[in-house]
């Protein structure tokens, strides 16, 4: 496992510590992610939804990784301790499954294991708005992704949750997402037709994606563990929030050009997203720097 402790200070594949690529976006090499995770292996442990957990543990495969969906208060922590990354999905959590994700949690804390957080659909519920409020206010969070609905109820701005989707205008996304990144300490992915990546610093705009994906049940679920192998398996959690954000969206891009086989609708993309997904390293190793753009943000 690679982790973010570790002691050689390679900062892995590109680089937020060094110097920033052009206009002050990391310089982020996708083919290096790519081979760093293929390399690593990382074991992840999803603690998740019902609705998508089958995708969740294809995706970790896909990429590279391994999965585990260990949800059991007695062996919980013992997994996620020997894992190398951990995602806390909190879809359809239940009482006991609330503390299930609080000791999966602390249990990457204490060892150091990258630790993904997708509040699925907070906003939505009082009791949803409780739970994610303690996932993010017991632990620390590496990354947290969620849609522009979700990040922007997180941070209290006016959002509407229908259930898990996000509806409405999010004109202030990318404000929102760095002040979600403020409150949490997280690296913030606000997904969306264009998904913001925040620091509490700044906020990046990645340009990859395609409309199909947001007809697809779990494709926010797929990013979450895609930024917890990605989180595995490169040092910094900007970079690979950048990386894992755009390796996603071009996986949906190809499918929707009809590289991984044509589909007819909705449920035949995603088996070719899915494939997108498996075949990407293979496919190209393309240079994400022209899809990621920094945004001024107060
Ligand atoms: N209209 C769209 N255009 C491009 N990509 C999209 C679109 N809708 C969703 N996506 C992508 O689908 C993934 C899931 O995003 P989203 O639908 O916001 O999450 P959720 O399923 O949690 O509501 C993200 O990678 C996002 O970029
Ligand atoms: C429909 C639904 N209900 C509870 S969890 C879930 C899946 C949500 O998936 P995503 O957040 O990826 O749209
Ligand atoms: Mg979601």
């Amino acid at each position: 496992m690679s982790g973010h402790d570790d002691a050689d200070g390679a900062g892995g594949p590109g680089g937020s510590d060094d110097a920033p690529g052009t206009g002050g976006v990391p310089d982020v090499a996708l083919d290096e992610a790519l081979a760093a995770v293929a390399g690593e292996q990382p074991l992840i442990n999803s603690v998740t939804n019902d609705v998508t957990v089958n995708d969740v543990a294809n995706v970790t495969l896909y990429w590279g990784g391994l999965p585990v969906m260990s949800d059991d208060e007695r062996e919980v922590g013992d997994m996620v301790g020997i894992a190398d990354g951990c995602l806390l999905n909190m879809g359809t959590v239940s009482e006991s499954g609330e503390e299930t994700m609080l000791t999966a949690g602390r249990a990457a804390n204490e060892r150091g294991v990258p630790l993904v957080v997708d509040p699925v659909g907070v906003g939505a519920t009082p009791t949803r708005d409780r739970v994610a409020d303690r996932l993010v206010t017991d632990l620390d969070v590496d990354v947290l992704n969620g849609n522009y609905g979700e990040i922007s109820a997180l941070v209290g701005d006016d959002a509407e949750v229908r259930g898990v989707e996000s509806v409405g205008e999010y004109a202030e996304i990318a404000a929102a997402a760095v002040e979600c990144a403020r409150k949490t300490g997280a690296v913030v992915v606000a997904s969306g037709e264009t998904d913001i990546v925040a620091t509490e610093e700044t906020a990046f705009e990645v340009d990859a994606g395609h409309s199909m994906m947001g007809g697809v049940v779990g494709t926010g679920c797929m990013l979450g563990v895609t930024l917890a192998v990605f989180a595995a398996a490169v040092d910094d959690p900007l970079d690979a929030a950048l990386a894992g954000t755009a390796a996603y969206g071009l996986a949906g891009e190809l499918a929707a050009e009809g590289a991984f086989g044509d589909y007819r609708g909705p449920a035949s993309y995603k088996i070719a997203f899915l494939d997108a997904v498996a075949g990407l390293a293979d496919a190209s190793t393309p240079d994400i720097a022209d899809r990621i753009d920094r945004i001024e943000v107060q």
